[in-house]
This record gives C-alpha cells, structure tokens and sequence, in this order.
C-alpha cells in the first residue's frame, strides 16, 4: 500500500482535483490523503477572529465569500447534474454548520471544529469526483482512527488498531480517501495536529498501515537545497536521509511538517516528495541511507526568542543547567539552540505564550535578557568528524553577517547559526553562494 498525501495548492481548484484523481488511481489501493483546498484554512483562522470578537458581520462576510467560492468549484467539478447537485448540498451543509456558530459562545472548542471543515470539505468532494468517474473510493473518516493523547502526541497504538479495523470494513474499495490535519484529542473532541499538519497524518497513516512508501505530493519538485522563497537557482535534492530530512522540516523547510519524518524514519518507511504540478520530476527521496558527505541543504526558521541567564556565582555549580532547563520543562517550552560561557547560559526558543512566567522563574538565577526577532540558519548535511573545512566556508559565507550564536556539533547533520531576521534573506543568499 502507498500513501499520497496532497497538499492544498495540490488540491486547489477543480483543474487540479482532476489531476490528482489521475494520478491516484493507478490500479493499486492506495490510501489518499488531502488538505483543505489552498487557502481554506487561513480563511477559517479569519472567521474564528472574527467570531471570538463577536464581529458577526465580518464572519459573514467570509463565510459567503468562501461558500460562494466553493460553490464555483463545484460547477467546474463535476460533469453531470446528479454530482453537482449533491457537491451543492454538501458545500450547503458544511456552511450552515460554519453559519450556526454566528449565534453561540464561541471558545477554542468551535474554533477547531471550525479548522476541520476545510478537509472535511475537500476529501467529500474528490470522493464524489472519483465517483462520478466510476472509481470505487471509499471515506475513511480520520476522526474514527486519528487521535492524539494529553501531551498533544499521537495516540500510534489507537491509531493503528482503528485505521487497520475502518480499512478491513471497507474491503471492497480501491482507494482510500481520509483527511489530513484533523484528529480527536484524548477526551474525543475535534482537533487538529497544527498547521501544515497533514503531512503529520501521512506519515502516521503510513505507518499505521505499514506502506511501502509515504508520498508528499506539493507544488515544487522535492526538497530543494535552499529555500526557494527567497533564494533564487535553488534545486531539488535526489536523496536525502530521514535524519537530514528532519533537521530541514524541524529547521523551517516549510514543504514538510516539522514532526512527520519521525515516525517514518522509526518504521523505515520511505518517504517521497513529489510535485503534482510536474508528475514526471523525480523529487526526493527521504530514506535511512545517509548518502555522500558534505553539505547538503540549508533552511531557516523565523521567529525565534533568545534568552540569556547571566550569573556568576550559579554557573560554575554543578545543577545548575539542570535547574535552568527544568523551569523550560515546566511550562512545556522545548529549547531549540544553547550555548555556554563562564558567566551566561543562552538559549532560544519559539514557543513564546509562557515567556513572562519563565522570565520571572529564572531571575532567581541571575539577570535575564530576552531577544526577539531573530531566525535560525540550519545548514544540514553528512558531517563526518574528520572531515575540515566546513566551519570555515559556512563561515567565510556569513562574514558580514552578525552572529548572534552557534551549534556545531551537536549532530553530524546540523550546523546552526543565530541571526538577526532582518538579515536572513543576506545570509540565505551568501551561503547559497558560497557553498553551493
Ligand atoms: N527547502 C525547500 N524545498 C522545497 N520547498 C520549500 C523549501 N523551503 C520552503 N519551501 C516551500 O514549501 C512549499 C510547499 O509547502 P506547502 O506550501 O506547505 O505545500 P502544500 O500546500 O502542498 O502542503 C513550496 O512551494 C516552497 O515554497
Ligand atoms: N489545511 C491545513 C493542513 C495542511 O497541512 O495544509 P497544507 O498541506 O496545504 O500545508 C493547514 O493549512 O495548515
């Protein structure tokens, strides 16, 4: 079995629904799944701002200006009348549910019930178009099987269990057509496993069914060697491995989610980035083969806090970092960089909601600075121990560039470099110049 997984822009319009309803079905049952059409969710973000201000009027507004949306969509969708008619209904009642919330309290509760329409929505539709081409797809729907526990984890064994049982109940089908992003949370209610989460889904479903291969299909050709938002001449990477692959997501390669490698890399299940728009590009390969020394990839990830802990007596005291590290652990914030000095701990972070709480705990420690605004550069590759060099061209590339902090050596796979974000884009070109 193969998963596909297809990304909004993937699934944006009714041209492309098509396209991917070609490529799906290959004769093999494969199990598919799809995010909500290309700006979809950003557009319920907005309504659910709207309504937790009690701003009726302007969620209207929205909610029409989507509905209307769809409903070209569905014109463009389908052929007949019969599919049409039930694609119009559909859309109807997605929307009328979405409209019903414009009367009620509204909490964090209805805002992910809210979130779950946009994939909801989409998988209904490319069912009903595989349908009317004579394809015999069924639904699985990812609120029977994918739930995520009370740390926010996925619950892998549940996971498994109940997306093995929804696909033996459909046994007679050829392709399985299930929604990325969303899940229950442990007390059953409607979530999701954040933005860009979708990819997440594809590779827990892959490893739930055990797939020979998890296959991302997105709009650009794989996982380039730069990031092409603001690089220019970037290029795809044929092979790279589960561990590399990891730091680029992790790091801000925003084609994957920062969590999916992980559960693949641990079920050896290989994962294939391709580009819907370009069927017959290669793309890349993400396997556990490490592949040829060297750099390989650069990506950056923006709004990162530094925070910096400044105490002469504490440091040089043995439990000391353990205390440090214990008040990030309390309030749930994982620690990204870190480095050390006689006098100061410094460290970032991007997870900012409990920084006031942190700030405070740590001033038992010594003097805290908090600095905003900056950006992680990762630089990733196979970085073998013996090999030189690689400091100096990294290096050498951000020469005019000021450093705030460093990590090297924390993994053969993970260069990275702490600057401000006002100088990324500098110092994304200059290092694509130079080392590549
Ligand atoms: N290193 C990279 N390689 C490829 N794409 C990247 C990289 N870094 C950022 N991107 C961006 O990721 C985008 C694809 O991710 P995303 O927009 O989430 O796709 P989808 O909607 O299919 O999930 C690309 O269009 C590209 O601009
Ligand atoms: N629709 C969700 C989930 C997702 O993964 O989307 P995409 O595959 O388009 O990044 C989002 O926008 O966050």
């Amino acid at each position: 079995m193969i998963v596909l997984k297809f990304g909004g822009t993937s699934v944006g319009s009714a041209e492309r629904m098509k396209e991917v309803a070609l490529l799906v079905t290959n004769g093999k049952k494969n199990i598919v799944v799809l995010s909500a059409m290309s700006g979809t969710t950003n557009t319920l973000v907005e309504i659910a701002g709207y309504l937790y201000k009690k701003n009726y009027e302007g969620a209207i507004e929205q909610i029409l200006g989507l509905e209307e949306k769809y409903n070209k969509t569905i014109e463009e969708l389908y052929y007949s009348k019969e599919f049409k008619s039930k694609g119009r209904e559909l859309i109807q009642s997605h929307f009328n549910y979405i409209k019903s919330f414009t009367q009620d309290m509204f909490t964090i509760y209805e805002e992910k019930a809210i979130l779950a329409q946009g994939e909801l929505i989409s998988t209904a539709l490319f069912h009903f178009l595989l349908q009317e081409q004579g394809i015999n797809s069924c639904l699985i729907p990812a609120l029977n099987f994918m739930r995520i526990d009370k740390e926010n984890e996925p619950d892998s064994f549940y996971i498994k269990e109940n997306i093995q049982r929804e696909i033996k109940e459909h046994n007679n089908c050829d392709i399985f057509i299930t929604q990325g992003f969303i899940c229950r949370n442990s007390y059953g209610e409607i979530d999701n496993l954040k933005r860009g989460g979708s990819d997440y889904t594809a590779s827990l479903v892959g490893v739930g069914v055990n797939a020979e291969e998890i296959q991302i299909w997105t709009d650009i050709d794989g996982m380039h060697n730069n990031d092409p938002r603001f690089v220019e001449n970037t290029y795809p990477l044929s092979h790279i491995s589960f561990d590399e692959a990891a730091e680029l997501a992790y790091f801000g390669a925003k084609i994957l989610h920062p969590s999916s490698i992980l559960p693949a890399k641990l079920a050896n299940i290989p994962v294939r980035l391709k580009n819907t728009m370009q069927p017959e590009a290669e793309g890349t390969l993400v396997s556990s083969k490490t592949g040829i020394e060297g750099i390989k990839a650069i990506a950056a990830k923006d709004n990162i806090t530094a925070v910096k802990i400044k105490s002469g007596r504490m440091l040089l005291a043995y439990g000391f970092m353990r205390k440090v590290f214990e008040i990030f652990e309390m309030y749930k914030t994982p620690i990204d960089m870190i480095t050390t000095s006689e006098v100061a701990v410094s460290l970032t972070i991007d997870e900012t909601q409990n920084l006031a709480e942190i700030t405070e705990e740590l001033k038992k420690f010594g003097t805290v600075e908090i600095d905003t605004d900056l950006s992680i550069i990762c630089i990733v590759g196979n970085f073998i121990a013996e090999s030189k060099g690689h400091a100096l061209q990294i290096f050498d590339a951000l020469q005019n560039i000021p450093i705030r902090m460093i990590s090297y050596g924390g993994s053969k796979h993970n260069v990275s470099v702490l600057v401000n974000t006002s100088d990324k884009v500098e110092a994304l070109r200059s290092l694509n110049e130079k080392l590549f």
